[in-house]
């Protein structure tokens, strides 16, 4: 009798000795068989995402076949389902076994030396995987499994600190690991800029062009200064087509998506399009929690769990800020001579929570937070419908950012869709007055400050 769940323990732990750790998780961990009907042969799996799905089909079925074949003698005929939404699909895995190889900057061959400059520890291994990563960190894996195949150009965007040149560079660790000669060139986009006017200036486009129309992998770190540069773009644009249809691999960084970034040309958002684009968006604090684990086992320090808890709840939007947390907390331990427990880390962070107070709040965190109070999502939020169940959140919004944020009214009314700043005065006084008179408004408003902690 064959016994399915029996069948995908056999075939994970098989996949688990195969493949590193990042692709196991990116590709196998969450992936779950729901059926098996042995009169069609047919095997429904639940899989993670549509990305996730064409990657089985396109890479992985014929091993699960395989597998079954010498489990059970048994033929199978694998059908993929997506579970659940996965939001902003992208995917994962290098076919190779073998863990990535750490290769130093300094052992790269001498003609890519100078274009690069990988940081030695942003390889795959190094990078936590959590629910705000997980489809970029598979999409990166991915990429460097098939490089200039699977999803050219990977486009991975998100905010400040989150992990995008690490694991962009990754991708780079990966290609020159497995194949030493390979010519990577990792770029800032200023870079590509300064190279582009310097080549004119002393006449050496032809070595301009060698340099970054022959590589087989290019990394360009923060596209989004490309904004308003019709030459570069111009310039970029040739770059990319020549990659493109040599097959070889590009992956692009930003803070936004490509149609986001300011008079992008046309032709250069819609190629930044045909292949992949993935978000990064903060890492909860379990992963936060897992970063820090990781980075103190590197650093060698033993701090506890209650700890780590704590420090990583100190800073929840900024992986670099994160790191420099505990850079802090172990210099006040140094200074002090003192262990690293969770009172010596509230001493060592008390002024990060003073300037993050300070700092203030993002119009768009007040948002997600009054949707999510409210169920309604920031899209009705930022949108026109008049219905009282979006009206009073819309303006209770509204009030909060303008009592709790420095943002000027217009301001506020650009980040709800583009309002006037006069609708946004006028939801300000209506709230004012609906909280001397109205207990369900004052109690939600209550609440909501409570949440965001002003
Ligand atoms: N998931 C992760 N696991 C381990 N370390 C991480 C992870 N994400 C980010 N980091 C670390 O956080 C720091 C900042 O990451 P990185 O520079 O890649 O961010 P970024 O998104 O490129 O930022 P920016 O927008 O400023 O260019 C790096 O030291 C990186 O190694």
């Amino acid at each position: 009798m064959f016994d399915l769940d029996k069948f995908w323990q056999f075939f994970n732990s098989e996949m688990k000795s195969r493949y590193s750790e990042v692709a196991y998780n990116a590709w196998f961990k969450n992936t779950k068989p729901i059926s098996f009907d042995k009169n069609t042969k047919e095997m429904i799996i639940a899989v993670e995402s549509p990305v996730s799905k064409g990657y089985w089909e396109k890479n992985l079925a014929s091993q699960l076949v395989q597998e079954a074949y010498a489990y059970a003698d048994m033929e199978i005929s694998p059908v993929f389902q997506v579970a659940g939404s996965g939001g902003p699909e992208r995917i994962v895995t290098p076919s190779k076994p073998e863990p990535v190889p750490h290769l130093a900057s300094s052992d790269q061959p001498d003609e890519f030396t100078k274009d690069l400059q990988l940081n030695s520890n942003y390889t795959f291994d190094t990078f936590v995987q959590g629910e705000g990563n997980k489809l970029a960190a598979g999409a990166a894996l991915a990429v460097a499994d098939n490089p200039g195949s699977f999803y050219n150009p990977l486009f991975i965007f998100g905010g400040v600190g989150l992990g995008k040149t690490h694991l962009m560079q990754a991708i780079g660790h990966q290609m020159l690991a497995e194949k030493p000669n390979a010519k990577v060139v990792y770029i800032q986009s200023e870079t590509f800029v300064n190279d582009f006017i310097n080549s004119i200036k002393n006449k050496t486009q032809d070595e301009f062009r060698e340099k970054y129309r022959t590589c087989d992998l290019l990394l360009v770190d923060d596209i989004q200064f490309f904004a308003k540069k019709e030459g570069i773009q111009e310039e970029f644009f040739h770059t990319f087509e020549t990659l493109y249809n040599d097959q070889k691999q590009i992956v692009m960084t930003s803070d936004r998506l490509p149609n986001e970034i300011p008079a992008l040309s046309e032709r250069l958002v819609s190629r930044f399009t045909w292949g992949l684009q993935v978000e990064i968006t903060p890492p909860d604090l379990e992963t936060r929690i897992a970063i820090l684990r990781k980075r103190a086992e590197a650093d060698g320090l033993s701090i506890d769990d209650n700890t780590l808890d704590y420090i990583a709840s100190q800073v929840d939007t900024n992986i670099r800020e994160l790191e420099g947390a505990l850079v802090k907390v172990q210099a006040h331990a140094t200074i002090e001579k003192e262990d690293i427990n969770i009172d010596l880390a509230k001493e060592a962070l008390a002024d990060l929570k003073l300037v993050q107070k300070n700092r203030g709040l993002q119009v768009s965190k007040i948002q997600e937070v009054v949707a999510n109070y409210f169920q309604t999502s920031t899209t009705e939020l930022k949108g026109k419908k008049r219905v009282k169940q979006i009206v009073i959140p819309r303006q209770i919004a509204m009030y909060l950012s303008r009592e709790l944020t420095d943002s000027s009214l217009p301001k506020i009314g650009q980040e709800f869709g583009g309002k006037d700043h006069t609708t946004v005065m006028h939801a300000c006084d209506k709230i004012s007055r609906a909280l001397k008179t109205d207990s369900e408004i004052k109690s939600a408003v209550y609440d909501l400050r409570a949440m965001l902690d002003h």
